[in-house]
């Protein structure tokens, strides 16, 4: 049996990119100042790079899961092309008041819920002890804490900051820029 790796659980809209509200289109998608970089050191510390991202637009009709697809892909390579490989892209695509029928459903994979992050831990064999997830919003942080995830992190770089996400994160810093440094000071 390989050996378990620590990884780090990245939100998308208002961790990696701005979030200007649903973002579908590859010309919406701006990444935040710093973010690249600090995938570059996250890797090079030893951590596997998982995405878990809340997608109700496709639930709403606002897009389609095709259309999420092909943003997906143009940030995976862009990320590849600066030298970030991530390890897994996790996405929910569902909501309980969907207007689209097919994913009209109380599932486990919407955060707050932990379904994501325990689908990868399997399959990507991840120590969850020695991971961290970082989200802008509460349900990052209490879907972390459901998976088991050993350190929670808010980032005041999406959604407003409120007393109840400050409460469940170990962590709050400016931006996912930070993490690298704040790691190594333990
Ligand atoms: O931050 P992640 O999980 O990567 O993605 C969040 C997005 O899917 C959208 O999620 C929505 O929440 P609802 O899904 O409508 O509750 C809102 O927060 C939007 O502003 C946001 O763009
Ligand atoms: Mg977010
Ligand atoms: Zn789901």
């Amino acid at each position: 049996m390989a050996n378990k790796v620590p990884a780090i659980f990245l939100d998308r809209d208002g961790t990696l990119n701005i979030d200007s509200g649903y973002v579908h289109e590859i010309d919406d998608f701006q990444f935040i100042d710093g973010t690249i970089e600090a995938l570059q050191q996250l890797k090079a510390m030893g951590y596997a790079l998982v995405i878990v991202t809340n997608q109700s637009g496709i639930a709403r009709g606002m897009f389609t899961e095709d259309t999420f697809m092909r943003l997906t892909e143009w940030m995976d390579w862009s990320l590849a092309d600066r030298d970030v490989d991530l390890d897994g892209i996790y996405f929910c695509p569902h909501h309980p008041e969907a207007t689209v029928e097919e994913f009209r459903q109380e599932c486990d994979c919407r955060k707050p819920q932990p379904g994501m992050l325990l689908t990868a831990q399997e399959e990507l064999h991840i120590d969850m002890a020695a991971s961290y997830m970082v989200g802008d919003k509460l349900e990052d942080m209490l879907a972390g804490k459901a998976a088991g995830v050993g350190t929670k992190v808010l980032v005041r770089s999406g959604k407003p900051v409120t007393a109840e996400g400050e409460a469940a994160a170990d962590w709050v810093i400016n931006s996912l820029a930070e993490l690298p440094a704040r790691i190594k000071q333990g």
